[in-house]
């Protein structure tokens, strides 16, 4: 039996993430208003305790990796209508995501 926390939902809790649709990555940094305890608990994307994801670290080396090479490389546009998320075992966007890479030089 396959059993899954709803993180999309947890993401979505106003007592935590005020305003859950903005995009704000503030909520992450260092010193905002939420408790770091309360910040390790209030998602379970890697899961929790002895089973969680054994790959975490790697994960997120390889994404900020990614990440700081697409926006140093490329500008980044999207000039569609909304993009709204879909469970799909995990959360994929209901619609293609037609993002223009433009190169920076
Ligand atoms: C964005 C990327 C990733 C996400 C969101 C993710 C998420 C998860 C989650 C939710 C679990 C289940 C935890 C639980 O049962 O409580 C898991 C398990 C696991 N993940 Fe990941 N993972 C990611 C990338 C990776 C990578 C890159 C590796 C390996 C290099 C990896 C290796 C594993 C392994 C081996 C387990 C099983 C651990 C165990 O059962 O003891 N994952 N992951």
């Amino acid at each position: 039996t396959h059993v899954q926390g709803h993180v999309y939902g947890m993401f979505q809790d106003e007592k935590y993430f005020p305003e859950p649709e903005k995009f704000k990555p503030e909520r992450w940094t260092k010193g905002t208003a939420m408790k770091q305890e309360v910040k390790a608990m209030s998602n379970l994307v890697w899961g929790h305790g002895a089973r969680m994801c054994i790959g975490r670290r790697f994960a997120e080396q390889e994404l900020h990796i990614l990440l700081t090479k697409i926006v140093q490389n490329f500008r980044l546009e999207y000039n569609h209508s909304p993009v709204g998320a879909v469970l799909n075992t995990v959360m994929t966007p209901d619609q293609p995501l037609r993002i223009s890479f433009i190169p920076r030089n």
